[in-house]
């Protein structure tokens, strides 16, 4: 099954994924990236690239592509509160957001 597939690669290393949370994005750079070829969500301030991960989740592509370039932190935690996004992106990790 694909899902299953894509959580048992292994993860970025914790300092290339710090790396990458050095690079800084506004609100409006993060908003351009709002199509099915070129999607980022704002999770708990970290930007991911979510394009590949939409093909994945499980409640479909159609519901996530409404945050795409938005922050969807509010919205995760009322679908599925028990799901490790943290985890389960973190290879797609680009960035955090500019303060
Ligand atoms: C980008 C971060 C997200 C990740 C990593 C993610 C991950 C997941 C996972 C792992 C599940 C399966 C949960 C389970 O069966 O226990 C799921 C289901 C679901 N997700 Fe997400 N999700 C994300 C964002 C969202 C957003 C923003 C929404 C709402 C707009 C959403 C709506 C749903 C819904 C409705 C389901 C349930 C599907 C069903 O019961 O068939 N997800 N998601």
């Amino acid at each position: 099954m694909a899902f299953i597939h894509r959580v048992s690669q292994s993860s970025i290393s914790n300092e290339e994924f710090r790396s990458r949370l050095n690079k800084k994005y506004t609100m409006e750079e993060v908003s351009k990236h709002c199509t099915i070829e070129d999607c980022w969500i704002i999770f708990n301030g970290i930007i991911y690239d979510i394009t590949e991960y939409l093909n994945f989740h499980p409640g479909g592509k159609n519901i996530l592509i409404k945050y795409a370039g938005k922050d969807g932190t509010d919205i995760f935690y009322k679908c599925h509160p028990w799901v490790d996004c943290n985890s389960l992106l973190k290879n797609y990790a680009v960035g955090s957001l500019a303060e």
